[in-house]
């Protein structure tokens, strides 16, 4: 099994280029990060190019953060706003080398919503198809994020479905999942063929994998049984010194 470590949460405290250093030096096979907006590209590309760590994704903008907005993309006023995001998110992707962009959808309901999700989804992958970049949709729960677009597996199944387009798939995050929906094995076995990338952390806190009540040895076993092999995102949140909270890490190499 391979790891990503996810330096929205892990080495939070450092600019990126030293983040994606520390995950190099703790063993990870992989990094993906949140809204890398504001640092210096060029200084995250010589880290990823001496790390040779390869960039699993990144988030598209979440529009006003300061007023708590989670992306644009189902909301049907801001629709060249969201784009602007979705174009920005695949530029920095390509020059970065990332496989994946996270279209976030923003806090929104009913079928107008649904419609410009779907319509600006196309768009995306559209784009994406062009850098050979995958588009993910990551449904978040219902205590975290109440309100936004996106809370079961099963919904963005549908929407993905209906999209069919190859480019197109879902981030499954365990941790969200156990708090919406629960069956975590069963509904990776029954979606495998959509998921794009599988993301991880304890639950209920979200702090280290090994605590809490989800026996992640058993659910990277259940992965790797289904022939899932891309390394998988520790997005958890150390609540200290990350290097502290590795144990789960290193019991594994
Ligand atoms: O919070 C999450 O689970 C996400 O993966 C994210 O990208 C930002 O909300
Ligand atoms: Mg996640």
């Amino acid at each position: 099994m391979k790891f990503s470590a996810n330096l929205g949460f892990l080495w939070a405290d450092r600019p990126l280029p030293e983040a994606i250093r520390a995950a190099k030096a703790a063993g990870f096979d992989a990094v993906e990060c949140h809204w890398p907006y504001q640092e210096s590209l060029p200084d995250i590309k010589a880290a990823l190019d001496e790390t040779q760590l390869p960039l699993l994704g990144l988030n598209t903008r979440r529009g006003d953060a300061t007023k708590g907005e989670m992306g644009l993309s189902a909301l049907p006023d801001r629709q060249g706003e969201a784009r602007d995001a979705i174009d920005e998110a695949l530029d920095w992707g390509a020059a970065l080398g990332a496989c994946n962009v996270h279209v976030m959808a923003g806090f929104a309901e009913g079928e107008e919503a649904e419609a410009c999700f779907l319509e600006n989804l196309r768009y995306a992958a559209r784009q994406a198809a062009s850098k050979d970049m995958t588009i993910l949709i990551e449904p978040l729960n219902v205590y975290d994020a109440p309100g936004y677009f996106l809370s079961t597996t099963a919904q963005a199944a549908e929407i993905i479905n209906q999209l069919n387009l190859p480019n197109v798939k879902l981030m499954f995050d365990c941790y969200h999942v156990q708090l919406s929906e629960g069956d975590i094995c069963n509904r990776l076995s029954r979606l495998m063929r959509l998921i794009g990338h599988i993301q991880f952390a304890g639950v209920p806190a979200r702090g280290r994998p090994d605590q809490g009540e989800i026996n992640y040895d058993y659910i990277f076993s259940h992965i790797a049984s289904l022939g899932y092999s891309t390394p998988l995102g520790a997005e958890y949140k150390p609540m200290g010194h990350t290097e502290d909270t590795l144990g789960w890490l290193v019991r594994r190499q």
